[in-house]
């Protein structure tokens, strides 16, 4: 054998072996390193009920966004905590339950480290603004209960309605990835320039929320005014939570106001389906400061309603809670609270999404134009309740008589509270969630409190561990071939030279 043939030969040997090393060192790098799962708790103590979430993610990727996923919720048995206020005790045990379900869920030896939040909306504030002492027994309540589960308490406490606003809009943006891209899509993106953010309009029982980002933000009403960075951007974004809006304080809001006017113990409301009757205790309905300022003496202790099932009547009614009379700002939405121009894309979710979506309105696929969602409520409130009830018969009552006020409610708080337009309602997107996760403050408040959203954009490096590591060998392979081939091409072997070959 020719000396340039071994040559040739130790040298093919060398870069096969070169090979053989860079693809076991992929190969190795890429192993999925052991599962490092991180767990959180959420509580939302609602005014209609209580929902408990688990959060997942993994542990190393804490700070990227999109990683934290709901891997359960649990709805708590019976009323909300406000209801608890007769029986300030019984708060705590009810949440008992749920704690057990997430001891299940998450593994045991996580348990200590899992932090546990309990944040309580409207109905609380209602009960602080009613009776103080009770709200406080409450909480203390459901603290003693919470701290007692294995799992690290952080704290159970009444949220403002601008935190409210405020994280439901992290969550929607953080689920929908509007915050941060990394890679190849965060350079699609920028060519493109549609790193918008989502509005968010939140819908409850006792309160409601609308916030979004707005160029035109102006300093008219710092309360409504908050500043975010996140992952290094700067956000203007308004907020407001108007308390006794939410859909059955507005519904105890429109009966505050038909009292004012009845002649006798029976009223006949546009608001529910014909043949539906309702009984109403009058004793405790002005203790609620929603309807207090209605208070009002009547010869009767309980009122009876009876359906009419008039669309146009029960808007004309509900239109009534709007007040549109004085702007002290440039532009308003009601009561004489500041709005700024509607701006962008909106999620809507809870009661916003349960209801549109019983009504086939959500409109997943497509918004469903307002002429269409208008028209279908209108002949919804138009059926008999006979036929409605027989026709849905696995829907709970209380949430089926009310689909109709419900409608039209959202319609009233949409179009004539927010001044949303056949336009723009187009950008409003129902939703209930997004991925696994519900769309709700629950996540975002979570987030924020365990520091997992940074204001500065961590620094990625543009490829990941993986591409980096096939590209090296795709490289090397590349310059291992150019190599042979420029020393073959120069020190041409004997064996390919022609006639030897
Ligand atoms: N149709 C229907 N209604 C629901 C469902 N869950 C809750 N609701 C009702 O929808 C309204 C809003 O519910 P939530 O968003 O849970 O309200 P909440 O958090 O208890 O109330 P806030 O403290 O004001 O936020 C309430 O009137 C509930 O009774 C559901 O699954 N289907
Ligand atoms: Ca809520």
């Amino acid at each position: 054998m020719s000396s340039t043939r071994k040559i040739l030969l130790i040298l093919g040997f060398l870069s096969t072996l070169a090979v053989i090393a860079l693809i076991a060192v992929a190969v190795t790098q890429n192993k999925p390193l052991p599962k490092n799962i991180k767990y959180g708790i959420v509580l939302d103590a609602g005014s209609s009920h209580t929902n408990l979430y688990v959060y997942e993610w993994p542990a190393e990727k804490e700070n990227d966004t999109g990683v934290v996923k709901q891997v359960e919720v649990c709805k708590v048995e019976g009323p909300g905590i406000s209801g608890y206020s007769h029986a300030t005790e019984k708060a705590g045990p009810s949440l008992a339950q749920c704690l057990q379900q997430a001891k299940e869920v998450i593994p045991s030896t996580q348990h200590k480290e899992t932090p546990v939040y309990l944040g309580a909306t409207a109905g609380m504030r209602l009960l602080r603004l009613e009776n103080e002492s009770a709200a406080d027994e409450v909480l203390s309540s459901v603290e003693t209960t919470l701290r007692l589960a294995p799992f690290n308490f952080q704290g159970a406490r009444i949220i403002t309605g601008q935190e409210e606003g405020a994280y439901g809009w992290i969550t929607i943006n953080y689920l929908l990835g509007s915050f941060k891209q990394s890679g190849w899509k965060k350079l699609l993106h920028s060519l493109k320039s549609t790193s918008e953010t989502s509005g968010a309009l939140d819908l409850g029982g006792a309160s409601t929320q609308i916030t979004f980002v707005s160029k035109e933000l102006s300093s008219e009403s710092p309360e409504n005014q908050l500043y975010f960075r996140l992952y290094g951007k700067d956000y203007q974004v308004y907020t407001h939570s108007f308390l006794c809006y939410g859909k059955d304080q507005a519904l105890q809001q429109k009966l505050a106001r038909d009292l004012q006017t009845v002649e006798s113990s029976s009223l006949l409301d546009p608001c529910f389906h014909r043949g539906y009757q309702r009984t109403i205790n009058i004793s405790d309905f002005f203790k609620n400061p929603c309807t207090s300022d209605k208070k009002k003496q009547l010869p009767f202790s309980q009122l009876y309603i009876e359906g009419e099932g008039d669309y146009q009547k029960c808007r004309e009614n509900i239109q009534k809670l709007f007040d549109k009379t004085n702007c002290p700002y440039s532009s308003c939405s009601f009561n004489g609270i500041y709005l700024p121009p509607l701006q962008g894309d909106f999620g809507a979710f809870s009661a916003f999404y349960f209801v549109m979506n019983f009504l086939n309105l959500a409109g997943e696929a497509s918004p469903v134009p307002l002429n269409k969602v208008t028209r279908t409520i209108e002949s919804f409130c138009a059926r008999p309740w006979q036929e409605v009830k027989t026709m849905y018969q696995n829907i709970k009552e209380k949430y089926l008589s009310e689909y109709c006020f419900s409608g039209a409610y959202i319609l009233s708080l949409l179009e004539n509270g927010y001044e949303f337009t056949e336009d723009n309602w187009q950008r409003i997107h129902f939703l209930g969630k997004i991925g696994s996760s519900d769309a709700g403050w629950t996540l975002g408040y979570m987030l924020n409190l365990t520091n997992m959203i940074p204001a500065e954009e961590p620094a990625v490096p543009p490829l990941s561990h993986g591409s980096y590591v096939g590209l090296m060998v795709l490289c090397s392979l590349v310059l291992v071939s150019v190599l042979l081939f420029a020393w073959l091409l120069f020190h041409k072997p004997k064996c390919l030279q022609k006639g030897v070959v």
